[in-house]
C-alpha cells in the first residue's frame, strides 16, 4: 500500500482537511562553507522524466507493469495520484518499486474531481495530451508556481485533435478540457524546443486513428519515444534537414505491459557533482546515473571547463545508457555554451551558474530564454542568486553572462527560491564554497524532485544543518 507520506503536496493537505490556498511550511536553510572535502559514494534518486512517463504509459498498457527505481518525489506522486483518479491501479510495493495496471488506451475513466498536478510542468503538460484524447471532461490545476506557467503551448496543438480547452487568461491553470473519444491525429512542428510539448502531442496520438507526426527544430529528450517503443508502439524517428527530428507514431497501438527500470536522474546528480568539483580536495562517485545523450549537456560543458569528471562502467540498463560518475575537485575556467545545447541541460543552468561563478574567467550561456517559464523565472532568479551573493552577472538578449570570481564568491546573501527546487539546491551548493554563509528562504520544494537531498549531501560531508 502507498504510505501516508507518499502523496503529493495537495493530497497530503487534503487528508489534513486543508485547502489548496494553504501555504506549505517553509523550511529555511543557512549553508556555511564546507569544512572538509566531500568524499564517498552515493546513488541519486530515479529520473523524474522517466518516472512520470513510466506511470502514465503503464496505465495505458494492457497488463501489469513493474517499475523499479521510481522517483518518489512530489511531482511524480502527483502523476501517480492523477493516474489513479483516471482508473489506473498504481501501488507502491517497496521503496521505488511500483506495480501499475491500467484500463488501456482510450479506456481511462472521467475523474470525478479536479486533477492537481502540484508543482509539476511535466505532469500537467503530458497529461493534457492524454485527457484531450479521451471522451471525458476534466479539470486540472496546480500549485501557485504551476498556475503561473504557460499551458497555451500544449493547448494550441492539442486543439487540433478536436478537443476544447478553457483556461485562465494567458493559458494558465486551472484549465478545463473536453476531450474526444475519436481524436484527430496531429501533424505539428514545435515552435519551442520542448520535450513536454512533443510528448503531449504524441500521447494524444495514441488514441487517434492514423499517423501523428511531430517535427522538432532541435532534438529534445527522447524518453517518450523510447518508452512508447518499449511498450510496443510503432514510433519512428528521422533526422530533419535542418538538424532537428521528425517523429511519427502510428495511432491505436496495442500497448502491452513491460517492466521499467528507472536510471538515476542526471539532473539530480548535477548538484553533488558540482559541489564535489568546487569543494577543494573532494573525490566522490555517483552510481547508476542516466547518460542519455539528450540529457548530458552539463557533463560536456563541465568537461570543457576543466572538470575531472570520469564516466565509469558505461552500460545499458532498462534500455537507457547508464554509468557511474567519478568527480574530483577541479580548477574550472569560464565557458561559452551554445544555444543548441540548451535542451540537453535545460534544468542544469542554475547549478552551472554557480560553477561558473566559482570558476576563473567569464561564462556565457547562449539562448536560455526557456528558463523564464520554469517553476520560477529561472533566468531572473539565477541572476538574483548570484548578484545577492556578490557575483557580477548580465543578461544580454537571451544569453546569461557570469563573471567568475576565481574561487572567491563573497556569499552572505539571502536567496529567494520562488517555489523552485533547482534554485534551492543550487543555492545550497553555492553556500558550500562561499566566503560567508548563504541564507535560503525555503528548501521544502526540493521534495518535488530529490527528497533525500540534504541527507545524501550530508553523507558525503556537506554538513547541512536543517
Ligand atoms: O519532458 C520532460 O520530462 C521535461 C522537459 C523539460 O521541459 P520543457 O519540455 O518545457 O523544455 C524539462 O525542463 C523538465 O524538467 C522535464
Ligand atoms: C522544469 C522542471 O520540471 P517541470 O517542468 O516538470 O516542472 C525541473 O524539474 O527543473
Amino acid at each position: 500500500m502507498v504510505s501516508g507520506g507518499l502523496t503529493c503536496r495537495l493530497t497530503r493537505r487534503n487528508e489534513q482537511g486543508m485547502t489548496q490556498q494553504t501555504t506549505p511550511s517553509h523550511r529555511p536553510l543557512r549553508v556555511s562553507r564546507a569544512q572538509a572535502p566531500l568524499s564517498g559514494s552515493i546513488r541519486v534518486p530515479g529520473d523524474k522524466s522517466i518516472s512520470h512517463r513510466a506511470l502514465m504509459f503503464a496505465s495505458l498498457a494492457k497488463g501489469t507493469t513493474h517499475i523499479s527505481g521510481l522517483l518518489e518525489g512530489e511531482d511524480v506522486l502527483c502523476t501517480a495520484a492523477a493516474m489513479r483518479a483516471l482508473g489506473a491501479d498504481a501501488v507502491q510495493e517497496g521503496p521505488g518499486q511500483w506495480r501499475v495496471s491500467g484500463p488501456g488506451v482510450g479506456q481511462l475513466k472521467e475523474p470525478d474531481n479536479v486533477l492537481d498536478m502540484g508543482n509539476s510542468g511535466t505532469a500537467a503538460r503530458l497529461l493534457s495530451g492524454i485527457l484531450a484524447s479521451h471522451g471525458m471532461t476534466s479539470v486540472m490545476t496546480g500549485d501557485a508556481s504551476l498556475r503561473r506557467r504557460p499551458m497555451k503551448r500544449v493547448m494550441d496543438p492539442l486543439a487540433g485533435t478536436g478537443a476544447t480547452f478553457l483556461a485562465r487568461e494567458g493559458g494558465r491553470l486551472p484549465m478545463a478540457i473536453r476531450g474526444l473519444a475519436d481524436p484527430k491525429p496531429l501533424d505539428y512542428r514545435l515552435p519551442v524546443a520542448s520535450a513536454q510539448v512533443k510528448s503531449a502531442v504524441l500521447l494524444a496520438g495514441l488514441n487517434a486513428v492514423g499517423e501523428t507526426r511531430v517535427e522538432e527544430p532541435v532534438a529534445t529528450r527522447d524518453h517518450t519515444e523510447n518508452m512508447l517503443r518499449h511498450f510496443g508502439a510503432d514510433v519512428s524517428v528521422e533526422k530533419a534537414p535542418d538538424g532537428g527530428r521528425i517523429i511519427r507514431l502510428q495511432g491505436r497501438p496495442n500497448l502491452v505491459a513491460r517492466d521499467v527500470v528507472v536510471p538515476g536522474d542526471p539532473s539530480s546528480a548535477a548538484f553533488p557533482l558540482v559541489a564535489a568539483l568546487l569543494v577543494a580536495g573532494s573525490d566522490i562517485t555517483i552510481f547508476g546515473v542516466g547518460l542519455n545523450p539528450l540529457r548530458t549537456g552539463l557533463f560536456t560543458t563541465l568537461q570543457e571547463m576543466g572538470a575531472q569528471l570520469e564516466i565509469l562502467n558505461a552500460r545499458t540498463e532498462g534500455g537507457e545508457p547508464v554509468g557511474d560518475l567519478r568527480v574530483r575537485a577541479s580548477a574550472l575556467k569560464g565557458v561559452e555554451v551554445p544555444p543548441e545545447r540548451a535542451p540537453s541541460m535545460i534544468d542544469e543552468y542554475p547549478v552551472l551558474a554557480v560553477a561558473a561563478a566559482y570558476a576563473s574567467g567569464v561564462s556565457r550561456f547562449c539562448g536560455v530564454e526557456e528558463l523564464r517559464v520554469k517553476e520560477s523565472d529561472r533566468l531572473a532568479a539565477t541572476i538574483a542568486l548570484l548578484e545577492n551573493n556578490g557575483v557580477r552577472t548580465a543578461v544580454e538578449g537571451n544569453d546569461m553572462v557570469v563573471y567568475g570570481t576565481a574561487g572567491h564568491i563573497p556569499g552572505g546573501g539571502k536567496v529567494e527560491t520562488h517555489m523552485d527546487h533547482r534554485l534551492a539546491m543550487s543555492a545550497s551548493v553555492m553556500g558550500l564554497v562561499a566566503e560567508k554563509p548563504v541564507e535560503i528562504d525555503d528548501t521544502s520544494f526540493i521534495e518535488t524532485s530529490f527528497p533525500q537531498y540534504l541527507d545524501l549531501m550530508n553523507s558525503i560531508g556537506a554538513g547541512f544543518v536543517a
